[in-house]
């Protein structure tokens, strides 16, 4: 729980990176909250999964790739009307699989030193992210 009350919502995002120093966006299918929205890959952490297992169940499930290893950048929290929720962020650069959009989803490889991404809307809480992912790589 947090201050306000709200049980929290444990998420696992995954920003990929290619060797071109490209970070990739998906957009968020029909029939989800947020349907429309561009995001980091992802999603919600089940009971009993550490959050490396999430994302190498999301981004499987999400992108058809098998990731290998990931890195820790940052925890952020974000209060939505739909849900309070924690998003545990890593950096993926160690994949096998070529990203595809396996749910139906859009994908965007965008260029980490851009001003802001060349598609939107984004997430609310996907800002905060690639602001940290800048400074981590800057
Ligand atoms: N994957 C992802 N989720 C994000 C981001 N930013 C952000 O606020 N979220 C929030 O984190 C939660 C992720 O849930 P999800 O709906 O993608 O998770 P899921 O795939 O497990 O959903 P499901 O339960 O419908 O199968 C949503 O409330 C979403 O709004 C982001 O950049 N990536």
């Amino acid at each position: 729980m947090n201050e306000i009350n709200r049980p929290i919502t444990v998420v696992a995002a995954g920003i990929l990176i290619d060797s071109e120093n490209r970070y990739l966006l998906g957009q968020r299918p029909a029939g989800k909250p947020y349907a429309g929205y561009w995001e980091v890959p992802g999603g919600k952490v089940e009971k009993g999964e550490t959050v490396f297992q999430a994302l190498q169940r999301e981004l499987q499930e999400e992108l058809g790739i098998a990731i290998r290893s990931s890195e820790e950048l940052t925890v952020l929290e974000h209060d939505y009307p739909h849900a309070y929720v924690r998003l545990y962020v890593s950096i993926i650069r160690d994949w096998t699989g070529t990203p595809m959009g396996c749910e139906g989803q859009a994908l965007s490889w965008e260029l980490i030193g851009a001003e802001k991404p060349s598609v939107e809307p984004l997430l609310p809480a996907a800002w905060p992210m690639l602001e940290c992912l800048r400074r981590f790589l800057a």
